[in-house]
C-alpha cells in the first residue's frame, strides 16, 4: 500500500470511464409474485472529469439505474442482464467498490458528532490503518473539509432539529454526507437526489461542490428531481429516464435540440428541465415518439458525448490512464482533437435535427456512432438477490482492495470512542437518566424510611422496596435501549453494508461503553438508596446488591434492545417490551402468593426471580423480626415461599450471572438476524 500523501485530495484523481450496455433489470414483485422489469434496454457512458444527471419522473427508474451502476442492489430474486464495463473492462464488483462510493439520498449523520468528528471518524474506518500515519489521516481530513467548503463548520455538531439539537444547515449536512465517502479518495461518485430536500441556493451549492469533485477527475453520476436553472448549470452530461426507458442520454447541451427535434421545442425563458418534464409527464405518446427517437439517435448522441468525455479527459490530463473505454464509440478525429470536433458534431447534429420531422429523426443518427449502436449486448443476466454480486468479470482494469484495511481492534476503539462520545454528548438523555435514577432513590429512601424490625412491616417494607427497584431498574435501561436503537439503526445499518466494520465489531464497542455506564448508574442509584432506608449495613452486602442490581440492569438493557430489534417501530417496541416487563414483575414472586400453574415457565425462566431472590436472602439472612409477642424470628423465616427459589443466595447469583451470558447471545444473535432480514 503506497503512503497517500495528505495532498491527494487536491491532485488530479483519475475517475473510472462507466458504460453499459443494453442493461435491464428485472424484480420479482413482492405482492403479485409477477416479474417486473424496472429498466430496460439501457445503454450509457459516465465519464472521468464530467457529471452525469440521471433525471426522471417519480419512478422512472432513476434509483435503480444508478444501484445497477454503483452495484448497491440487493432485491431478492432480481436479475441484471447486460453488459457494463469499466475502463473497457468488464465490472468487478468487489474490486469497484474500492473504487466507488455511493452517497444516498437521506444523509445518515450522528447528530451528536461535530463535522470533523464524523468525517474523521470515517477516515479512520476507511483508510488503510497500516501505511498511513495518523497525522496524515487528519490532513486529509482537513483536506476534505477544505475541498467541501466545510472548514467555517467544522467544529459544529451536525444536530437534529427532531430533537431540538441545533447543527449545521441541510447543504451542509448533504456536503458532510460526501465528505464521508470522499475522504476514500474515490474515483467515483455515486449521489442519490444530492439535492432533494434543499432549498435552491442549497441545492446550487452542493452541485456546485460536486462539479469540483468532478473537475479534479473523478465520475460523478447523480440522479435528481426537478433541478432549477442553476443546479443544471452543472450538469455536463445528460440522461432522462420515464417509466424504466430512455427518453434521452448524451451531453446536456444537446438535449433542447433533441427534443425540439422530435416535436417538442422548448419555449423561450422556459427551464428545459421543466418543459423536458412536462412533456414526458404529460402523456404516454410523448414518451413513446422520444424513446423511439432515442433509440435512432443514441449512436451519435453517445458518440458526441464521448468525444467531448474524451476532451475533458485531455485537458484534465486524464485520457493517459482511462483511455481503456470509449473503444466503441468513433471520434471525429483522435482523442486530443475532440473538442473543437465534437462541438462541430454538436452543431451538425442540432442542424440535421431542427430540419427533422420527428418521424425523419432516424435518418440524422449518423454513421459515426454505428460501432456503438451496434454493438453486442453480451447479455449476462446474473441473479442479484444475495449480497451485492450483481455482475461479473475480471479485476481487470481496477485497483483490487487487498484485505482488510483496518484491524478489527482499532476499529473497536475507534467506536467506543464514537459511542461514549455520543452518550456524553446527549446531555437530555444523561441528565433526564441521572435524574431519574436520583430521584427514585431519594423517592424511595422517603418512602421506607428507615425500616424498622416488626414483623409484618420491616419484613413487607423491605421486600417492597427491593422490588420497587427492579422495577425502576428494569424500565429506565431497556426504555433507553429502545431510543438508542431508533437513533443509531440507520447509521449502523449504512456502515455495515459499507462493510466498515462487523457486527461483532459494533457489538464490542457499545458493550465497552455499556457496562461501566450501566455499573456507574446503578452505583449512584445504590449509594443513595441503600443507607437512606436502612439495609443491612455492610459492605459485602453492599456490594453484594450492586453486583446483583448491575447486572439485573444490564439483562434489562438487552431484553429492551432485542424489542426494539424485533419490531419495526419505537413505539411497537415499546408496547412490547412494557408488556414483557409487566409480565415478568408480575411473577417475580412479591405480587403473588402462588403463581398460577400456568405461568409457573414465567417465573421458571425470568431474571426477576433469581435476582430478587437473591437480594431477598442477602438482606434477610442478616436480619432478624420482633413479633407481636416480643419473640425474635430469623429473618429468612419471615420470607414467604413464593420468593424462594428452592437454591441459596450464591447459586441464585450464579444462575443471574448466567442470564447476563445468555442475554447477550441472544442480543448478539438478534442483532445478526436483524441485519441479515433487513429488519432495520
Ligand atoms: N424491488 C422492487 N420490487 C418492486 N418494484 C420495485 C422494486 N424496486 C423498484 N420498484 C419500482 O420500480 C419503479 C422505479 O423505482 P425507482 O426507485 O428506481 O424510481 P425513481 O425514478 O428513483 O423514483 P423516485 O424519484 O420516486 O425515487 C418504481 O415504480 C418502484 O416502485
Amino acid at each position: 500500500m503506497t503512503v497517500r500523501s495528505t495532498g491527494s485530495l487536491a491532485r488530479r484523481k483519475q475517475g473510472a470511464l462507466i458504460e453499459w450496455h443494453d442493461v435491464s433489470y428485472t424484480v420479482t414483485d413482492q405482492v403479485t409474485k409477477q416479474q417486473k422489469t424496472i429498466i430496460s434496454n439501457m445503454y450509457g457512458l459516465a465519464q472521468p472529469g464530467r457529471l452525469l444527471a440521471i433525471m426522471g419522473p417519480s419512478g422512472a427508474g432513476k434509483s435503480t439505474l444508478l444501484d445497477v451502476l454503483a452495484c448497491n442492489n440487493s432485491s431478492r430474486g432480481a436479475s441484471l442482464a447486460g453488459r457494463i464495463t469499466v475502463d473497457g473492462a468488464p465490472r468487478h464488483v468487489r474490486a469497484f467498490a474500492g473504487i466507488s462510493c455511493y452517497v444516498q439520498q437521506k444523509d445518515v449523520l450522528l447528530s451528536s458528532a461535530t463535522v470533523r468528528e464524523v468525517i474523521h471518524t470515517a477516515a479512520l474506518l476507511k483508510l488503510p490503518y497500516k501505511g498511513m500515519s495518523a497525522a496524515a489521516k487528519r490532513e486529509l481530513v482537513e483536506a476534505t473539509l477544505k475541498e467541501l467548503d466545510l472548514t467555517a463548520c467544522a467544529d459544529t455538531l451536525i444536530g437534529d432539529e427532531t430533537i431540538g439539537l441545533k447543527g449545521i444547515s441541510g447543504g451542509q449536512k448533504r456536503r458532510v454526507s460526501v465528505g464521508i465517502e470522499l475522504v476514500k479518495d474515490p474515483r467515483v461518485l455515486f449521489l442519490d437526489e444530492p439535492s432533494s430536500g434543499l432549498d435552491s441556493e442549497m441545492a446550487a451549492g452542493v452541485m456546485a461542490g460536486l462539479v469540483r469533485l468532478a473537475r479534479k477527475g473523478r465520475t460523478v453520476v447523480c440522479t435528481i428531481h426537478q433541478p432549477n436553472s442553476d443546479i443544471t448549470d452543472a450538469f455536463d452530461d445528460f440522461l432522462l429516464l420515464a417509466g424504466g426507458r430512455t427518453v434521452y442520454g448524451g451531453l446536456w447541451g444537446g438535449a433542447v435540440d433533441f427534443f425540439a427535434a422530435a416535436g417538442y421545442s422548448c419555449p423561450a425563458f422556459k427551464n428545459p428541465t421543466d418543459y423536458f418534464m412536462s412533456v414526458i409527464t404529460r402523456d404516454e405518446a410523448a414518451v413513446d415518439t422520444l424513446a423511439t427517437a432515442y433509440a435512432k439517435l443514441r449512436p451519435s448522441l453517445l458518440a458526441a458525448a464521448a468525444d467531448e468525455g474524451r476532451a475533458t479527459a485531455s485537458q484534465l490530463g486524464l485520457a493517459a490512464t482511462a483511455g481503456g473505454g470509449w473503444s466503441t464509440y468513433s471520434s471525429g478525429g483522435g482523442a486530443l482533437a475532440a473538442t473543437p470536433q465534437a462541438s462541430q458534431r454538436r452543431a451538425d447534429f442540432a442542424a440535421a435535427t431542427a430540419a427533422a420531422a420527428p418521424a425523419d429523426i432516424g435518418g440524422a443518427a449518423g454513421a459515426a456512432g454505428a460501432a456503438m449502436a451496434d454493438a453486442p449486448a453480451g447479455a449476462v443476466a446474473v441473479d442479484v438477490g444475495e449480497g451485492r454480486e450483481c455482475d461479473d468479470g475480471d479485476d481487470a482494469g481496477v485497483e483490487e482492495p487487498a484485505g482488510p484495511l483496518v484491524p478489527t481492534w482499532f476499529q473497536v476503539s475507534v467506536l467506543t470512542a464514537r459511542v461514549w462520545r455520543t452518550w456524553i454528548r446527549s446531555p437530555v438523555m444523561l441528565a433526564s437518566e441521572l435524574v431519574q435514577y436520583v430521584f427514585v432513590a431519594l423517592f424511595i429512601g422517603l418512602m421506607y424510611c428507615k425500616f424498622n424490625d416488626v414483623l409484618g412491616e420491616g419484613d413487607f417494607n423491605r421486600m417492597a422496596c427491593i422490588w420497587f427497584a427492579f422495577a425502576v431498574l428494569c424500565f429506565t435501561p431497556s426504555y433507553t435501549a429502545v431510543t438508542n436503537w431508533a437513533a443509531e439503526r440507520l447509521l449502523l445499518k449504512r456502515e455495515l453494508d459499507q462493510r466498515l466494520y462487523g457486527i461483532n465489531t459494533y457489538y464490542l464497542a457499545r458493550y465497552a461503553v455499556l457496562l461501566p455506564f450501566e455499573m456507574a448508574q446503578c452505583a449512584l442509584f445504590l449509594c443513595v438508596m441503600y443507607f437512606f432506608v436502612g439495609f443491612y449495613p455492610s459492605a459485602a452486602n453492599f456490594f453484594i446488591f450492586f453486583a446483583v442490581l448491575s447486572m439485573f440492569q444490564i439483562i434489562s438493557e438487552g431484553l429492551g434492545a432485542c424489542c426494539a430489534m424485533v419490531t419495526k417501530t419505537p413505539t411497537s417496541a415499546i408496547i412490547l417490551l412494557t408488556f414483557v416487563l409487566l409480565v415478568l414483575l408480575s411473577f417475580s414472586g412479591f405480587l403473588t402468593v402462588k403463581t398460577p400453574v400456568y405461568f409457573v415457565w414465567v417465573q421458571k425462566m425470568s431474571y426477576f426471580t433469581y435476582a430478587y431472590s437473591a437480594l431477598l436472602d442477602t438482606e434477610f439472612s442478616k436480619v432478624s423480626f420482633v413479633d407481636a409477642a416480643g419473640n425474635t424470628v430469623p429473618g429468612l423465616e419471615a420470607l414467604p415461599a413464593s420468593v424462594d427459589t428452592g437454591l441459596t443466595a450464591a447459586q441464585n447469583i450464579g444462575v443471574v450471572a448466567a442470564q447476563v451470558g445468555g442475554m447477550e447471545a441472544v442480543k448478539l444473535a438478534a442483532l445478526h438476524l436483524a441485519y441479515r432480514l433487513k429488519w432495520m
